[in-house]
């Protein structure tokens, strides 16, 4: 049976791009079969780091599926927020955000308005590599009929106004 190809958000801050490159590369066949939407920077070497892995397994028969790649701004220049729009949209399955706890960002506000969104419709986000690691080796990760819950804010909506 075809399984359903998720939407993954990957974004890294820069002290932590090389973390998630090595993460991506150990994790390429699993991350490959899906649509990957990445801030600016962080796609740009997410796609290298995949086609790097592909060259250096030319050899292995197994098919590999065309890979898709979507490429927002970078973070600090609106990617962040643009992310952020995907997920009050419902269109993202995953995030995987290594963001840095040592370095103060310009877009800090930015960052938390991301992680408030994701938290907000309860999309599955890891925000470090055991955590990813968590993620993506999860049963339901694998599970094309999880639905994440996403709570009811009628009530919220419909508030009446003094
Ligand atoms: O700043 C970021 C996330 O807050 C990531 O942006 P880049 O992927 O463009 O570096």
């Amino acid at each position: 049976m075809e399984r359903k190809t998720k939407v993954l958000a990957l974004v890294a801050h820069d002290n932590m791009k090389r973390d998630l490159a090595e993460w991506v590369d150990w994790n390429s066949r699993k991350l490959s079969r899906h649509h990957l939407v990445c801030t600016g920077t962080t796609g740009k070497m997410v796609e290298k780091t995949l086609r790097d892995h592909r060259e250096e397994h030319e050899d292995e028969a197994e098919e590999k599926p065309e890979l898709k790649i979507t490429l927002l701004k970078s973070g600090p220049l609106g990617g962040d927020q643009q992310l952020g729009s995907l997920i009050a949209d419902g269109k993202i399955n995953a995030l995987i955000f290594f963001w840095d706890p040592m370095s103060a960002q310009p877009h800090d506000v930015d960052v938390k308005a991301l992680l408030r969104l994701a938290t907000l419709y309860n999309v599955p986000t890891a925000i470090n590599r055991s955590s990813a690691d968590f993620l993506i080796s999860s049963p339901l990760y694998e599970d094309d009929g999880y639905e994440p819950v996403v709570k009811d804010y009628k009530a919220y909506v419909e508030r009446v106004l003094k």
